[in-house]
């Protein structure tokens, strides 16, 4: 079943959440069923990026021309990847490959290929993103996944956003959980600039944390790539 891809690039570090500094590559599928404000990712819904249709088995061969022997992790984004079904056809060819394979969604699209993935990140919209969880639907999802290697990971650009993380981590106790700096500046090719204010707003996302006894358990991370390659596409 045919997958709508945006891009394929890598070997590059994962620069977010849970297998953070991994080397992996990124298969950028196209469509979201949302529409954040601060989307980092636009291009893959608003109608400015192009998409090629591709079977499993090409991208395959896609991964293996532009990574060669270099890598051993692929990660699947978007867009929200859980919108195409032939994902899971994907997954079982790069394990064949011997490769490992992370996810990363929104979690409000279940798909039967979810509980295969290696390291699946859920990444619910705090209210700064205009978007509205349905929480009954994340219930059944992280449900779903009690087995498999899932993490939380939610975006914060300010107090209120701060509180629903809050909200996120106390409902899913038992999953790991991490903050996340948001980056509001989307479009800027000043690095030096984007690097100042990323690490001013981690240090002070690293402060909410450090007083709020709720994230006692809490990771929290920058957008390592971001730091390293500001806006720049394929890294
Ligand atoms: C582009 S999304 C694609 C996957 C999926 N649609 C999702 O949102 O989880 C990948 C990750 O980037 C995060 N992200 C998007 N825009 C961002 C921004 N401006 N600053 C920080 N993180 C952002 C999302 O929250 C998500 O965790
Ligand atoms: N290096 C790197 N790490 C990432 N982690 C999540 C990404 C994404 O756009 O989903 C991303 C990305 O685009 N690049
Ligand atoms: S859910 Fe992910 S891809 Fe979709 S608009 Fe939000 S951040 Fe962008
Ligand atoms: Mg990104």
């Amino acid at each position: 079943m045919k997958i709508p891809v945006m891009e394929v690039f890598g070997p590059t570090i994962q620069g977010e959440g849970m297998v953070i500094g991994q080397k992996t590559m990124f298969v950028r599928t196209a469509g979201c069923d949302y529409s954040c404000s601060w989307c980092d990712s636009k291009f893959t819904w608003d109608g400015t990026g192009r998409s090629v249709s591709k079977q499993p088995i090409d991208i395959i061969e896609e991964l293996k021309s532009i990574g060669g022997e270099a890598f051993s992790h692929v990660t699947i984004s978007g867009g929200n990847p859980a919108l195409h079904k032939g994902i899971g056809e994907l997954v079982d060819l790069c394990h064949e490959n011997g490769w490992k394979v992370g996810v990363e969604t929104q979690g409000s699209i279940w798909q039967d290929w979810m509980p295969k993935i290696d390291d699946i990140t859920i990444s619910p919209k705090p209210p700064s993103s205009g978007m509205v969880t349905d929480f009954e639907k994340l219930d059944g999802f992280l449900q779903k996944l009690n087995d498999s290697n899932a993490s939380l990971k939610v975006v914060i650009f300010d107090e209120e956003d701060f509180k629903y993380a809050e909200d996120v981590h106390l409902r899913y106790p038992g999953v790991p959980f991490f903050l996340q700096t948001g980056n509001s500046d989307t479009a800027t090719t000043d690095d030096a600039h984007l690097t100042a204010t990323l690490l001013e707003r981690y240090e002070w996302l690293i402060g909410q944390s450090i007083r709020s006894a709720i994230m006692n358990d809490a990771k929290v991370l920058p957008q390592l790539h971001a730091l390293v390659w500001g806006n720049k596409r394929g890294v």
